[in-house]
């Protein structure tokens, strides 16, 4: 039999947007419409496949850049996908935003590039072989991922649209409402509170209420690094009996080193481990004990099993963070999932968070049901483009107006006094 070669003929790089609630988080407030880039690759025995990513306008810049240097290269050689994405970027400075509005900013800009490239590339290759991607990352451990339920504040509508259906969130009965009906509608058996939004002993309570109302389910809570460490501490400590881990209550490798020694429950992150080169003083540090993964910006799905590798080695565990995305994002962090151990916390997703019409993707393969979807077993990710929905999805972009996400300067075009501060509490 002969080696597999898909040589790659052209890559297109469409930024699309969809409508997005009002969510507050430690930043600002989302804005009615979330960017992504969708990335189309294409083969000269006419296989296609799909990644999507953040979509800044430097950041598809990037991408469409990055796609040039992937003509003529075999899809199923990811190291010299890599590379040539590398090549890409060499005069890149690195500046401009990417697309997590100023959250999350320390990460590798080749690994955020090559994300999309990477799942692209194996999408092929399950297509070409007739195989899912979780096949071509070693065999899935399991054939459902559970994903929790991702709670945010939020006002009822934006401000000059009508609200949307699920009304208010802004204490801690909104809150417990909003989870009501997450779970009845998708099962969740884990729920994630997006905090730093309210004074943390508001944002405590509402933990307790949700406590109170679901005594079985999970819980985190989230405040994007805006505590300090006495507040993180106290904060901490009150809700050790109730959480399953707190999420990057500080900024800092260090400052979370420190909070981690006082309150008795494991520290996840999403933003002081946000790339290979912070593992190692993580590590020496002590502070944190799971990395919430992100194919996004560790580089795709093979960088991200690297990942997994490494924090077995370490003993740290892992769960799955998520941006507003579509369906092709969910169908990749889907196949990662499958194949990765020691993802053993459900995984967060913004999923619930989108109107179902609004997609790229043809649409019936990916449902969440008793908090988890069914891993799919079609060729690559399993799911097919739907070319209509990509062009309604890119008209509605340039509709929109928006050329990235910027919560903060929403938030502050609301509320004119409004500022950033970290750590604000
Ligand atoms: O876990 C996290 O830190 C996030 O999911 C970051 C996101 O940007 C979230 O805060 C959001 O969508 O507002
Ligand atoms: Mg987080």
């Amino acid at each position: 039999m002969s080696t597999p070669r898909a040589l790659i003929t052209s890559v297109e790089v469409t930024p699309v947007a969809f409508a997005d609630p009002p969510l507050l988080n430690s930043v600002g407030v989302h804005e009615p419409y979330a960017l992504r880039a969708i990335v189309v690759v294409r083969t000269d025995a006419g296989h296609y496949g799909l990644g999507e990513t953040y979509g800044d306008e430097t950041h598809v810049a990037r991408l469409k850049r990055a796609g040039e240097f992937l003509v003529g290269t075999d899809a199923f050689n990811i190291n010299k996908i890599a590379e040539r994405v590398a090549e890409s970027l060499a005069d890149d400075s690195g500046q401009g935003g990417h697309g997590t509005g100023g959250m999350v900013t320390t990460t590798s800009l080749e690994d955020r590039v090559l994300s999309a490239f990477d799942v692209a590339a194996l999408d092929i290759q399950g297509k070409v072989l007739g195989v899912p991607v979780s096949t071509l990352l070693g065999g899935a451990v399991r054939d459902e991922v559970e994903f929790s339920g991702y709670l945010f504040y939020k006002w009822a509508g934006h401000p000059g649209y009508a609200d949307d259906q699920w009304g208010a969130a802004l204490d801690p009965s909104g809150i417990v409402a909003q989870a009501r009906k997450m779970v009845d509608q998708y099962g969740f058996k884990a729920l994630k509170l997006k905090g730093g939004v309210f004074p943390p002993d508001e944002e405590a309570a509402a933990i307790e209420a949700l406590r109170e109302a679901f005594p079985d389910i999970l819980l985190r809570i989230d405040p994007n690094g805006v505590w300090n460490v006495e507040t993180a501490v106290r904060i901490g400590q009150r809700l050790e009996p109730v959480l399953e881990y707190l999420e990057d209550p500080c900024l800092s490798i260090e400052d979370n080193a420190q909070v981690r020694k006082q309150v008795n429950l494991p520290l996840a992150t999403n933003m002081c481990v946000v790339a290979f080169n912070d593992l190692p003083p993580a590590i020496k540090a002590e502070a944190v004990d799971v990395v919430l993964s992100d194919h996004h910006f560790w580089g795709g799905l093979n960088r991200s099993r690297l990942l997994a590798g490494i924090a077995q080695t370490f003993d740290l565990r892992l769960s799955m963070h998520s941006n507003s995305h579509l369906g092709i994002s969910f169908a990749a962090m889907i196949q990662l999932a499958s194949v990765t151990k020691n993802i053993d916390y459900a995984c967060d997703t913004h999923w619930p968070w989108k109107k179902p019409e609004d997609d790229v993707i043809v649409p019936g393969v990916l449902s969440i049901a008793e908090g988890k979807v069914k891993v799919p077993t079609a060729p690559g990710l399993g799911v097919e483009l739907d070319e209509a929905a990509l062009a309604r999805m890119h008209q509605q972009y340039l509709d929109a107006g928006l050329t990235k996400r910027d919560d903060t300067s929403y938030m502050q075009s609301i509320n004119p006094e409004y500022e950033l501060q970290v750590p604000r509490w």
